[in-house]
C-alpha cells in the first residue's frame, strides 16, 4: 500500500469517527459540538473520497445511514415506511442537475414535470399514525428503521390532532412532519432556562428535538412546540389523491397544519424562482427554516423513481446558506442600554452567516459568560436567525489559542462611570447612573415627565429626544431652565405651545414627595412604594439618609428594593440632581408621617381575568396606594370586583352576591378619579407655585 492510500484511508476513518460523534451529540443529545455548515462539509468530503473510491464503501458509513439508532429511554417503534432523509443542493447548478436526472429516467422534458415546493422546516421530524381516525402512535425518525417512542410527549402538542376531523376519517393513516419552535418562544425559553440555571440550547432546532425526547410528558407540555405535516406515508383505503399537494390539501381538512408557503412549479426555473423567494423571505419569517424541499408532485411518477440507499430519489432539498457559523472572538464591549443594563458585546472576526455580515454578538450577561466558558481570543459559533440579534452559541474550547485572556466585567459605566451594581439573585448588571447616565437619560426624562410622576403637560417622547439630542437637558432639572423663546426654535412647536410648556413646567414643581420619589426612576420604586416611603419617612432628607435596616423596615419594602433605594442616594451625581431640582423650585407640602388620602381604606377589592393596560400586580398596588386590601376570592364583604379577559368564576361569584363589578374601561376611569383626588390636593397645597396656564 502506496502511502498515499494510507493517508486516504486515515482521512476517511478519521471523518467517519467525527461524524459519527457528531451524529450522536446532534440527535441523541441535542447538543451539537459541530456547527451544521461545519457538519455538512465533511459529510461532502466523505461523500466525494466514496465516490471517487467506491470499494471504501460500507453500510454504516454516515453517508449511507440516516440519524441516529433510538435512545433506550424510550420504546422502540419500528417504521412501516423508513423515513428517509433528502439529498441536497447547495446551487442552482445543482438544481437543474437534480431536474435533469429526474426528467432522464421518467424520459420527459423537465420542463413539463411540476414540483411542490415548501419550506425545509428546521426542527425535529416525527411520524404519527392513526388507526379508524385516532392518534395510535407518534414516534421520532431514530435511524429510519425504528424511532422512538414518544406518542404521550406528543399527544401534549395542540397542533397534532387526537382525532381526525370530518366524519369519514381513514382506516389507517400514518402523517410525517416536523416538530418546531418559533423565534419569540424560543429566546423566551432560553431566557428562562438562564435564569433558572436550566439547560439553554443552541438553536430551535435542537430545542424543539429535546423537548419532544423528554422522558416526563409535562415537561414536554409546557414547551412551545408546533407540528406542520409535510408528508403521508400511508393512508388506506387509497384517497383518490394524485398529487403530493391535493395530499397536503386533504391533511389540512384532517386538522392539521401544513405549509402556508406550498406552491406548486414546473421545471427547474419554477424550482429557482421559488427558491429565490423564499430565500428573500427567510429572515422575515418567525421561525427557522434551513432550505426548500422540493418534491415531483405526481405521486404515480414518485413511485416510478423510488429511492436509493438514504433518500428518495423524487425529492431534493436546496440548502440556504447555514445560520450557525464559526469566527474568532476579537474582544469584548460592554453596552448600556436605555434603562441602564449592561450586556456584554462580542467583537467578532466578520464573518457572513446566512448572507449577512455579521461582527458583532450578544453574549447577554456575565452568567451566559461564565455558562460559556468563552475568552477573549476563542473561535465561538455564532447563530443569526430573522431579526433576532445574532448570538454566541458554543465555544470550539479545543482550539483556545495559549494567549487566549479572561473577559472581565467592568465595575463603573462605560458612558457615565457610575457604579455597576448586581443584586443577588438578579442576572442583569445595571448602571446605578439613572438620572445622570447619558445612556439612560431619555428613559429618566420620559418616566420623570410621565402622568404619574410630575405629570409635565405637553413634554412627550418626541419633544424629550429633541431636548436630550440637542444637550439641551441632560438631567431633569435643566427642564425647569428652559425658556419659551430657545423651545420656540424646535421643530413643530410654535410660540404658544412653547409658552405652554413653560407653564406646564412651572405648574409641575408642586408635587407631592410620593409623586418626586417615583419620578426619580429609582429601580423597583413604583408608585405604591414611592407612596409607603414617603409616608413611613415624611421627609425627603429623612428618606435620603435611611439605612439599609431604616428602608426594610417601610411596608411592602424588601431587601431588594431596600438596597436600589440605598444605592441610588449613595450617589453623590444623584444627590446633586435631587439639590438641583429643590433648587429650581420643586417642593410639596411634608407628608404627615403615616397618613396619606385613602379613599378605598377598609375596603376589600378583589381582582380577576387579565387587563390590557397593566398587569394585576400593578392594579393591585395602586388599590393599595389608595387605601384599599387586595384579597384573593370574592365575599360578600367584598367592596368591588376588577374584571378583565377571560374573568371566570370570581366574576359569576360576584354576581351572584351582587359585589359591584368594573370591568377595564371602568376601573380606569374610577382610578384616575381617584388618584386626581390625591392631585388635586397636592396643587391646592403648593398653589403660589401655580403658572398661569
Ligand atoms: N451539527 C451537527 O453536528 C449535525 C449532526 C448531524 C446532522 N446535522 C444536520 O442535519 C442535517 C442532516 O440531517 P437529515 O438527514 O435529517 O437531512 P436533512 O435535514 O437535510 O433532510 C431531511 C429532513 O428534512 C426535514 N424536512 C423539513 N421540511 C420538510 C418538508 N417540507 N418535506 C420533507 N422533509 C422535510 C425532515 O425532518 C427530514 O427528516 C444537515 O443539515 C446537517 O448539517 C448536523
Ligand atoms: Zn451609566
Amino acid at each position: 500500500m502506496t502511502n498515499a492510500d494510507q493517508s486516504l484511508l486515515d482521512e476517511v476513518a478519521r471523518l467517519r469517527a467525527e461524524l459519527d460523534d457528531a451524529n450522536h451529540r446532534y440527535y441523541v443529545l441535542d447538543d451539537p459540538s459541530l456547527t451544521d455548515a461545519d457538519y455538512d462539509r465533511r459529510l461532502r468530503r466523505l461523500q466525494e473520497l466514496e465516490a471517487a473510491h467506491p470499494a471504501l464503501v460500507t453500510p454504516d458509513s454516515p453517508t449511507q445511514r440516516v440519524g441516529a439508532p433510538p435512545d433506550a429511554g424510550f420504546p422502540e417503534i419500528e417504521h412501516a415506511v423508513p423515513m428517509l432523509s433528502l439529498d441536497n443542493a447547495f446551487s442552482e447548478e445543482e438544481l437543474a442537475a437534480f431536474v435533469a436526472r429526474v426528467a432522464e429516467r421518467l424520459e420527459v422534458e423537465g420542463d413539463a414535470i411540476a414540483f411542490c415546493c415548501e419550506p425545509k422546516l428546521d426542527g425535529a421530524a416525527v411520524s404519527l399514525v392513526y388507526e379508524e381516525g385516532v392518534l395510535i402512535t407518534g414516534a421520532t425518525r431514530g435511524d429510519g428503521r425504528t424511532g422512538e417512542g414518544i406518542t404521550s410527549n406528543l399527544r401534549t402538542l395542540r397542533s397534532i390532532p387526537l382525532r381526525l376531523r370530518g366524519d369519514a376519517p381513514p382506516a389507517l393513516l400514518e402523517v410525517r412532519g416536523e416538530v418546531t419552535i418559533d423565534h419569540a418562544s424560543f429566546e423566551a425559553m432560553n431566557a428562562r432556562a438562564r435564569a433558572e440555571e436550566a439547560k439553554v440550547f443552541a438553536n430551535p432546532r435542537n430545542a424543539a428535538a429535546g423537548s419532544l425526547r423528554q422522558l416526563d410528558p409535562r415537561v414536554t407540555a409546557t414547551r412551545p412546540l408546533t407540528f406542520s405535516a409535510y408528508q403521508v406515508a400511508r393512508i388506506e383505503p387509497p384517497q383518490g389523491d394524485a398529487t403530493h399537494s391535493a395530499l397536503m390539501a386533504h391533511l389540512g381538512d384532517f386538522g392539521f397544519r401544513t405549509s402556508r408557503e406550498l406552491a406548486v412549479v414546473t421545471g427547474a426555473a419554477g424550482i429557482i424562482d421559488y427558491c429565490r423567494r423564499l430565500g428573500e423571505k427567510r429572515d422575515g419569517l418567525d421561525y427557522d427554516i434551513d432550505g426548500v424541499v422540493i418534491k415531483v408532485d405526481d405521486l404515480r411518477l414518485q413511485r416510478e423513481l423510488g429511492f436509493v440507499a438514504r433518500a428518495p430519489r423524487w425529492a431534493i432539498a436546496f440548502k440556504f446558506p447555514a445560520q450557525e457559523q464559526t469566527t474568532r472572538l476579537n474582544d469584548v464591549e460592554f453596552q448600556v442600554g436605555r434603562t441602564g443594563a449592561i450586556t456584554p458585546v462580542a467583537r467578532l472576526e466578520p464573518v457572513s452567516v446566512a448572507g449577512v455580515t455579521v461582527s458583532n454578538a450578544t453574549l447577554h450577561n456575565a452568567d451566559e459568560i461564565a455558562r460559556l466558558g468563552v475568552m477573549i481570543g476563542d473561535t465561538v459559533a455564532i447563530r443569526r436567525a430573522g431579526d433576532v440579534i445574532p448570538q454566541v452559541v458554543r465555544v470550539m474550547k479545543e482550539l483556545r489559542p495559549s494567549d487566549a485572556r479572561e473577559i472581565v466585567f467592568p465595575e463603573r459605566c462605560p458612558v457615565c462611570e457610575a457604579e455597576i451594581e448586581r443584586l443577588e439573585g438578579e442576572v442583569v448588571a445595571r448602571c446605578s447612573g439613572g438620572l445622570y447616565c447619558a445612556a439612560q437619560r431619555k428613559e429618566a426624562l420620559k418616566h420623570f415627565a410621565s402622568r404619574r410622576a410630575l405629570d409635565i403637560d405637553g413634554l412627550g417622547e418626541k419633544l424629550i429626544e429633541a431636548l436630550v439630542e440637542r444637550d439641551w437637558v441632560t438631567t431633569p432639572a435643566d427642564l425647569f431652565r428652559l425658556e419659551a423663546e430657545r423651545l420656540a426654535e424646535l421643530p413643530r412647536m410654535g410660540a404658544k405651545s412653547s409658552e405652554n410648556l413653560v407653564a406646564a413646567l412651572a405648574k409641575a414643581r408642586a408635587t407631592t414627595l410620593a409623586r418626586f420619589i417615583y419620578a426619580l426612576g429609582i429601580r423597583e420604586v413604583g408608585e405604591a412604594t414611592a407612596a409607603n416611603l414617603a409616608r413611613h419617612f415624611g421627609t425627603l432628607e429623612a428618606l435620603m439618609s435611611a439605612e439599609q435596616a431604616d428602608l426594610e423596615a417601610v411596608e411592602d419594602v424588601g431587601p431588594i428594593v431596600a438596597a436600589h433605594v440605598h444605592t441610588f442616594f449613595r450617589q453623590p451625581h444623584n444627590r446633586e440632581t435631587v439639590d438641583d431640582l429643590i433648587a429650581c423650585g420643586l417642593r410639596w407640602e411634608e407628608e404627615a408621617v403615616g397618613e396619606r388620602p385613602q379613599p378605598l381604606a377598609g375596603q376589600t377589592w378583589v381582582l380577576t381575568g387579565t387587563l390590557a393596560s397593566m398587569t394585576r400586580d400593578e392594579g393591585k398596588a395602586r388599590l393599595q396606594a389608595l387605601g384599599a386590601k387586595v384579597a384573593g376570592s370574592v365575599s360578600k364583604k367584598t367592596a368591588g370586583l376588577v374584571a378583565g379577559e377571560a374573568a371566570g368564576s370570581k366574576l359569576e361569584k360576584a354576581m351572584q352576591l351582587g359585589v359591584p363589578v368594573l370591568d377595564e374601561a371602568a376601573f380606569l376611569e374610577r382610578l384616575a378619579a381617584w388618584e386626581a383626588g390625591e392631585r388635586e390636593r397636592a396643587s391646592h397645597q403648593g398653589s403660589d407655585e401655580e403658572g398661569e396656564a
